[in-house]
């Protein structure tokens, strides 16, 4: 086994199977307080005697291994670098604890940080840092000591949508060219989906569906899972397409502007969503198409079953990736 075997317990708090292969991003998921970050904790070592885990064939809990000695790259959620420490010396920081000369650690933070586009900056502190740009320091911490493992906790979480977007698009190409396994834990569909090979989807402390993301979207196994991805996920040629059901517009006519995907179809079902009502449109080749409209938009346009519309969005709102390749290996609850 090349990648990561895991099976994690912490009384009360998490019961769950993790496998994952080399090259695989597990797109972690679930309510607050599912346990995700204890699943990440317990695999980091920081939750001493909650499981076993065997990662490149070797166990890292028998004997148990000391935090520092597991081959891991964290990024917590909402950021821990050492604020009196420089962004150089907070990414060699880890690599002189393994042992590295100082020069030799000072390169390496260098071209980490030159690699996440914040070179220019390694010689300030934290608290200097806009939340986006420290971000991408503690990233460059955890991928600097070359893990076998990568955890990154919401990475994206408190950074503004711009600053979300951009490090998103980064990250996607980091995580490409990673060699270990990844664990992203993440409260958005949109990263789950994009930036997932697979998906594991907790709750209660158990593993409640797992698969491709493109497997868990079609067929949500919990009513979280269900929300979440209560996304149009789309096919277009050899493409996804993924939007919200909050981006798309109803219009008793044909909409117009150039730059909108559109589609005509019928009122299929109207089911409350939260405070407004989702629509589920179907089109005459049997494509489904999801809208949220207040209450006002559902009345002002006479919506019930059956009623024939448009529905649009903008390209802007939508996100592309590949269609999934074929599935692999189960993940187990356990
Ligand atoms: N230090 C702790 N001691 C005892 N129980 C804890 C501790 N930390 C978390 N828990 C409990 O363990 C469960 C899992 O918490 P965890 O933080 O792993 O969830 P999560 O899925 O990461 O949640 P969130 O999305 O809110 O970050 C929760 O019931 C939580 O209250």
């Amino acid at each position: 086994m090349s990648g990561l075997r895991a099976r994690l317990h912490v009384p009360g708090r998490l019961d769950a199977e993790v496998l994952a292969e080399t090259g695989d991003v597990l797109a972690v998921v679930g309510p607050n307080g599912a346990g995700k970050t204890t699943l990440l904790r317990s695999i980091a070592g920081l939750l001493p005697g909650s499981g076993d885990v065997e990662v490149a064939g070797r166990s890292w809990t028998h004997p148990p291994l000391l935090p520092r000695d597991r081959r891991v790259g964290y990024v917590v959620q909402g950021q821990a670098l050492f604020p009196h420490l420089s962004a150089r010396e907070n990414v060699a920081f880890g690599l002189r604890a393994r042992g590295a000369p100082a020069r030799e650690a000072r390169a390496r933070a260098e071209a980490e940080l030159e690699r996440l586009g914040v070179g220019h900056l390694a010689g300030r502190r934290p608290g200097a840092l806009s939340g986006g740009q420290a971000q991408r320091v503690a990233i460059a911490r955890a991928l600097a000591t070359d893990p076998d493992v990568l955890l990154l906790d919401e990475p994206f979480a408190g950074l503004d949508v711009g600053v979300a977007a951009a490090l998103r698009t980064e990250l996607a190409r980091h995580l490409a060219d990673f060699a270990g396994v990844a664990l992203l834990v993440t409260h958005d569909a949109v990263d789950a989906l994009t930036l997932g090979t697979r998906m594991l989807v907790l709750q209660d402390g158990r593993v409640a569906q797992s698969g491709t993301p493109v497997e868990v979207a079609a067929r949500p196994r919990t009513d979280h899972v269900a929300r979440l991805v209560g996304l149009n996920v789309l096919r277009d040629g050899e493409s996804l397409m993924a939007f919200r059901p909050s981006a798309v517009v109803l219009a008793p006519s044909e909409p117009v502007g150039s730059a909108r995907l559109r589609w005509r179809g019928r009122v299929e079902q109207l089911t409350p969503h939260g405070d407004e009502i989702r629509v589920q449109v179907l089109t005459p080749d049997g494509v489904r198409v999801l809208a949220d409209v207040t209450a006002a938009a559902a009345a002002e346009l006479r919506l019930a079953p059956d009623v024939a519309l448009w529905a649009a969005a903008k390209e802007t709102a939508v996100t592309r990736y590949p269609a999934a390749p074929a599935p692999r290996g189960p993940v187990q609850s356990g």
